[in-house]
C-alpha cells in the first residue's frame, strides 16, 4: 500500500518553483541587503493591515463551513499581526497608528488578491481554504528559506520580522495545513487541481504584494 502524500506537500513544490521570483523581488533584495526603505515599509504595512482585515473573516467563514467550528481565538486574535507590523514600523521609525488605519485607497494588487480569495471561497470551501493557505504558508516557507540559505543573518535588521513568520509548523499555518490535508482526502481530483491553481495564483499575488510598495514609493 502506498500512502498518498499530504496535499500540502504540493505547496512546497510551488514555493520551490517560485523561489527565484521571490529572491529577485526588489523588496526581498532590499531586505536581504538590510536596507530600510521607510516609505516602502509604511506602504506595505498599510496595505497589509487592510488585506488582513479581509482575510480573517474569509478564513473564519471557510472554517465554519468545513468544521462547523470557529477558529481558535488565539490564532485569530493577533490584532492583524500587530507584532509583525510593529517591527517594520519601528524600522521606519514611526508608530503612527493612522498609517495602519490609513486614508489611502487600496492598491490594485491588494484589491486583486482580496478578490481572488473571495471568489475562491465563493466557488468552493476547499478551493477557498487553499487560496487562503498561501498567506501564512508562503511567508513561513520564505522565512525559512531566507534563513536556511544564509541570506538573512542574525544582525540583519529584518531578522525579527523574518523570525516572526518562520516555521510552517506553527502559528496560523499549522492548524490550516491540518485542515487542508484532512479536507483534501474528501474532495475530487478536479477540485484538488483547481485548489492548487488557486494556491499558485495567491503565491503570485504574494510576490506582487511585496513589490507594490517598492514601485509606489520609488
Ligand atoms: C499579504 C500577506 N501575506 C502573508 C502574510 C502572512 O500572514 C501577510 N501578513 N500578508
Amino acid at each position: 500500500m502506498t500512502k498518498t502524500l499530504p496535499f500540502s506537500d504540493r505547496f512546497m513544490q510551488v514555493m520551490e518553483e517560485h523561489k527565484a521570483d521571490f529572491y529577485a523581488n526588489p523588496f526581498i533584495q532590499a531586505m536581504i541587503a538590510g536596507e530600510v526603505n521607510p516609505e516602502a515599509l509604511l506602504y506595505y504595512v498599510q496595505q497589509d493591515y487592510r488585506y488582513l482585515g479581509h482575510y480573517l473573516p474569509l478564513y473564519e467563514q471557510v472554517c465554519q463551513t468545513l468544521t462547523g467550528q470557529t477558529i481558535d481565538a488565539e490564532v485569530a486574535d493577533d490584532d492583524r499581526e500587530y507584532a509583525a507590523h510593529k517591527i517594520l514600523l519601528d524600522l521606519a521609525e514611526t508608530d503612527d497608528k493612522s498609517i495602519q488605519e490609513g486614508k489611502y485607497p487600496n492598491s490594485t494588487v491588494t484589491d486583486q488578491y482580496v478578490n481572488h480569495m473571495t471568489k475562491s471561497v465563493e466557488k468552493d470551501p476547499f478551493i477557498g481554504l487553499v487560496a487562503l493557505a498561501a498567506c501564512p504558508y508562503d511567508y513561513a516557507y520564505l522565512a525559512d528559506l531566507l534563513i536556511r540559505d544564509g541570506l538573512i543573518k542574525p544582525d540583519n535588521p529584518f531578522m525579527p520580522w523574518v523570525g516572526y513568520y518562520r516555521g510552517i509548523d506553527k502559528g496560523l499555518t499549522r492548524p490550516m495545513l491540518a485542515l487542508v490535508n484532512q479536507t483534501a482526502e474528501q474532495v475530487s481530483p478536479e477540485v484538488q487541481e483547481e485548489a492548487l491553481a488557486a494556491f499558485i495564483q495567491s503565491t503570485k499575488y504574494e510576490n506582487q504584494f511585496f513589490l507594490q510598495g517598492m514601485e509606489a514609493t520609488k
